[in-house]
């Protein structure tokens, strides 16, 4: 009979050789290392490393944007504005880590005093965080970072950006019109830039019905970071309230039905 770990071998079934014989033997194909079932194990690891870094981070707000705007351009300054104002507020800012409106974001955050988060990602180029980040992680996989900006963040402010941008923005917007999230706010910088978008979601997909009534509100839409600001500091304050309200709701159906049940008793 052979114990090995949980399982029972007995007679014929019995192995050749001890799960650490074959451990550690280094002969044979490598080619598991790239099948589904080990890419499943590196990507628990980037979750654990993730939450592992994140989990204390306290409040903090996700900015997304392009990674090709250029310091010289006025969004630059527009980025670096609003990552110094959101972490006077109370906020760690949080970016994908890499160039152009990221960067500024992670800048201004910096400038201002307070964490400067980025949780980059591998890419077919060499690419490292910006020299703004000053806590950061680098992940393999979009999905799982993904979740990171998402779990971690109580406020999106999508700042003008491509494709990346794009999917960042209609992702949070589809988890909170979906009730998967907090109803955090959403908030659209650049007027020029987001406007036309803006204005489609409302002239499109409202009138053709392939969304409700109330979801064009889930996006805000401004040019002024103190703006901004203000967006994220009203709409935390209602989500508090009506937290605080819940809880009262239901401290108050505890007492009423343990007043009820010493009236039944
Ligand atoms: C294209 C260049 C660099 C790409 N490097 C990136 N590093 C980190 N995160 C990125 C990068 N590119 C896209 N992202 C993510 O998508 C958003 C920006 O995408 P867009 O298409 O540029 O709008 C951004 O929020 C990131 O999370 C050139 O140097």
């Amino acid at each position: 009979m052979r114990r090995a770990g949980p399982l029972t071998y007995r007679g014929k079934a019995i192995p050749d050789t001890t799960t650490d014989q074959r451990l550690l033997d280094r002969r044979g194909p490598a080619d598991w290392v790239h099948t589904d079932p080990w890419r499943v194990l590196r990507i628990q690891s980037e979750f654990v490393e993730g939450f592992g870094l994140l989990a204390d981070t306290g409040k903090a707000v996700c900015v997304f944007g392009s990674a090709r705007i250029k310091p010289e351009s006025p969004y630059y300054a527009l980025g670096e504005t609003i990552g110094s104002k959101i972490v006077k507020e109370g906020y760690s800012v949080i970016t994908g880590g890499g160039p152009g409106m990221m960067e500024a974001a992670n800048k201004g955050a910096q400038e201002g005093g307070g964490t400067s988060i980025g949780l980059g990602i591998e890419l077919p180029f060499e690419q490292s965080l910006n020299p703004h980040v000053d806590v950061g992680v680098t992940f393999r996989y979009f999905f799982v970072r993904k979740t990171m900006f998402l779990k971690y963040s109580q406020a999106f402010v999508v700042l003008p950006g491509g494709f990346g941008t794009l999917d960042e923005l209609f992702e949070a917007i589809t988890l909170v019109q979906t009730g998967k999230v907090t109803r955090f706010p959403v908030i659209l910088v650049g007027t020029r830039f987001w406007g036309g978008l803006v204005d489609w979601i409302r002239d499109t997909l409202l009138s053709e019905g392939v969304i409700s009534p109330d979801d064009p509100d889930l996006i805000h839409l401004t040019d002024d970071p103190d703006e901004v600001v203000d967006i994220i500091r009203t709409a935390h304050a209602e989500i508090i309230g009506h937290r605080t309200a819940t809880e009262q709701a239901s401290v108050d159906e505890g007492a009423e039905a343990v007043q009820q049940a010493a009236d039944a008793g």
